[in-house]
């Protein structure tokens, strides 16, 4: 999940290609109504059911691209059976959700809810992961907005959550020894360290007081960065949300010569990632 163009759809082909490495089965569904282009492959595609064409060529409904989109995923709410077929053959397999950008998602619309709680039911162990573009880490009002937007999105979803930074690559390298300071925000500090030199008035500095002091009273909201051109990096992040569904923990032990099997550098990569 995440705003738009913040690298969700990179971040399935990323987390894909990585996985083909590893030997490891991942699918994606796309749940984007208006994609049109995919970077990996589609085990299933919201568009068979819906998409936001059908929504706005309706002559009865008549909507425009953002409001087309929210009719598409009430429809997909409607009809979760749809995917409960499509997920059908799946087990012990991990599956990425490739959401759309449209934030009234995560904030107020119950869709994702619904979809997190439908997946529950058919036993699916579900993180969040929300991106944000690096480029919010630049100015302390930005962060505070993508902040507050990856809270409402956790606090709304209720399951384990990661907030993931995106496009490190983009950074030059002071940008990216700025980045250190929002990573574990002391957001008190951060504000302050802008309204010195800024004008803005006493209201709008309460304000954003009072959400600093609303986010630290959570202190739930925590950055991990990807650099998608580090395997350590992604590495990492795989890691991370490993740990947050228990991914295979419930696995069998694997013979020892199904690691025979493994060529070169595949073989070490898997070793790293196990070492690691
Ligand atoms: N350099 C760099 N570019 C990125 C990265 N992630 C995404 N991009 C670029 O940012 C643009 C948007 O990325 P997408 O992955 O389509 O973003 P999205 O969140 O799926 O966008 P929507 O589905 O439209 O909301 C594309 O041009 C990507 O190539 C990254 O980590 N590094
Ligand atoms: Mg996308």
């Amino acid at each position: 999940m995440g705003p738009a163009g913040s690298g969700k759809s990179t971040y399935c082909s990323t987390i894909v290609n990585h996985c083909v490495a590893l030997r490891r089965t991942v699918h994606v569904v796309n749940l984007d109504p208006a994609a049109e282009d995919f970077s990996y492959p589609v085990m299933a595609d919201i568009r068979e059911l819906i998409s936001v064409d059908d929504a706005m060529e309706d002559e009865a409904l008549h909507f425009g691209p953002n409001g087309g989109l929210i009719f598409c995923m009430e429809y997909f709410a409607q009809n979760f059976d749809w995917l409960r077929e499509e997920l059908d053959d799946m087990e012990d397999d991990y599956i990425l959700f490739d959401c759309p950008g449209q934030i009234e998602l995560y904030t107020h619309v119950p869709v994702m809810k619904q979809l997190v709680d439908r997946l529950h039911s058919w036993n699916f162990y579900v993180c969040g992961v929300f991106l944000l573009d690096a480029q919010f880490m630049i100015e302390p009002s930005k962060f505070v907005s993508g902040v507050l937007s990856a809270l409402s999105t956790m606090v709304n979803l209720e399951v384990p959550h990661l907030n993931i930074i995106t496009k490190l690559d983009l950074l030059n390298k002071s940008a990216r020894k700025d980045l250190e300071r929002y990573l574990e925000p002391d957001l008190q500090q951060l504000l302050a360290s802008e309204m010195d030199d800024s004008r803005m008035n006493q209201k709008f500095q309460k304000l954003n007081k009072a959400i600093a002091s609303l986010v630290d009273d959570y202190s739930l909201v925590h950055f991990l960065p990807l650099d998608i051109t580090d395997e350590d990096s992604i590495n990492d992040t795989l890691l991370q949300i490993d740990s947050a569904i228990q991914y295979g923990e419930d696995f069998e032990p694997k013979e020892p010569k199904d690691c025979d099997d493994v060529d070169d550098p595949t073989g070490s990569e898997i070793r790293d990632y196990f070492d690691s």
